[in-house]
């Protein structure tokens, strides 16, 4: 769809973009001086300086083109275009004036050293030529580039529309209202983690629900949402429980799994594709199952449905302060603090690496998560390990 460039920041594009017009647009001034023929300056020293006659000036915005015969000079200003019959600028500070005391010469300006052909002109297209492209397909529309297409005279984009997602957070025990917490009751906080991490990514849930354990009303929730939205991110109820709703209602799904991933934490999921359309992401339901699950399974998923080139965040090695308990054979993903300092990153537990799929207090302070490979074991103080940052 195409779209106002201008409205256009977060969204990943759907075509490459090419510069409508030349960076530079013209040659233009670099500094705030005199618009030169270059060989006019020709032995020009301090103790031997060549007098120019002022014909005119430039300022930024102006349409003249002044033409420079043999022996003469424009004043120019930055970001002005440079008369076509000059071949290079000289800064004012590198000139005298004609009266004395003046930073700038009325009629006369005194050069005092010679310039080469285009000193201080920054030249049409030397940023990017008309026609070259400038951003391509996949590519996410930051400020930055953003910024340099409109500069580019680019007014509008084609991009791939955000996905519509709705997200379901299932249990008894969740407590949703401001009213007192029963025994049992927990507050609810799963909804606000997935619909934050999607904001994060610039989507807006188009639905936001808390589900008790009603196997019923979460089938036929599901099944309305099936034929509305591209995804469904479900959190809890997918253990072997016997109030798991989730994975009871999945069931007899025939394009949607229940699996259990080799991944600590976050093993029991379920994902594919409802019958009414959207796909589902099912996640457990332990707070840090629920995130680590997102963020290695969800979030590629939803950049993938907007055409992005990039899927995974990079990973970066971190040494560790602390050692920490390994996981034998499946990926660890360890919630970890990170520094940087001089001699490189540094990274932390940032929950209990006994066990802490239930740590969301520790989990909030989590700059990233440490991915540690089955198999590895322990982590030992000073060892290296491979980090991903989500939070910074
Ligand atoms: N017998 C077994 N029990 C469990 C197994 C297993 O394999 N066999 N797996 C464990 C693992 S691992 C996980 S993860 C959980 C997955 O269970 P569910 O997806 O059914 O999650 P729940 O039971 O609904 O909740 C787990 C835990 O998380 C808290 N929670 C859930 N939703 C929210 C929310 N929206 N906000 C805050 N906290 C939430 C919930 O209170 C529980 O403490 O099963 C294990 N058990
Ligand atoms: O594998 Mo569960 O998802 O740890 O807590």
């Amino acid at each position: 769809m195409a779209v106002p460039l201008r409205k256009a920041t977060g969204l990943y594009l759907a075509d490459d973009v090419a510069a409508a017009v030349a960076l530079p647009l013209w040659h233009n001034s670099a500094m705030d001086g005199y618009a030169v023929r270059a060989a006019d300056t020709a032995g020009a020293a301090p103790g031997s300086a060549v007098e120019l006659r002022i014909i005119g000036e430039v300022a930024a915005g102006d349409g003249v083109d002044p033409r420079l015969e043999r022996g003469t000079a424009v004043r120019i200003m930055t970001g002005a275009p440079v008369p076509s019959s000059a071949d290079a600028v000289i800064p004012v500070e590198q000139t005298a004036a004609d009266v004395v005391g003046a930073a700038w010469a009325e009629h006369r300006v005194l050069v005092r050293r010679e310039v080469v052909p285009g000193a201080h002109v920054r030249r049409r297209g030397e940023d990017a030529a008309v026609g070259s492209l400038l951003a391509h397909s996949g590519e996410r529309l930051g400020a930055r580039r953003i910024a340099a297409l409109a500069a580019a005279g680019v007014s509008e984009v084609s991009v791939r529309r955000r996905p519509r997602v709705a997200v379901i957070a299932t249990g008894a025990e969740l407590h949703t209202g401001s009213g007192p917490l029963e025994r049992g009751q927990i507050p609810e906080s799963n909804s606000v983690l997935i619909a934050g991490l999607l904001a994060e990514e610039g989507i807006e849930p188009v639905s936001v629900s808390v589900c008790d354990d009603d196997a019923e009303g979460f089938a036929a929730r599901l099944a309305e949402l099936a034929g509305e939205v591209d995804a469904v991110i479900t959190t809890g109820g997918v253990g072997p429980g016997l109030h798991d709703i989730v994975r009871i209602a999945l069931a007899i799904e025939p394009d949607v799994r229940a699996v259990r991933v080799a991944v600590k934490p976050g093993q029991p999921q379920c994902f594919g594709r409802l019958r009414g359309g959207a796909m589902i992401f099912a996640l457990p339901g332990n707070p840090v199952s629920a995130a680590v699950s997102y963020e290695l399974f969800v979030r590629p998923a939803l950049l993938r449905m907007q055409g992005a080139g990039r899927l995974h965040r990079p990973s970066v090695p971190a040494v560790a302060d602390h050692g920490w308990r390994g996981s034998a054979e499946r990926t660890q993903v360890l919630p970890v603090r990170i520094r940087s300092t001089p001699h490189g990153l540094r990274c932390s537990p940032a929950v209990d690496a006994r066990g802490y799929s239930h740590a969301v207090g520790g989990h909030g302070a989590a700059d990233g998560y440490a991915i540690v490979e089955p198999g590895r074991g322990d982590v030992s103080a000073g060892e290296t390990v491979e980090t991903v940052i989500v939070a910074w």
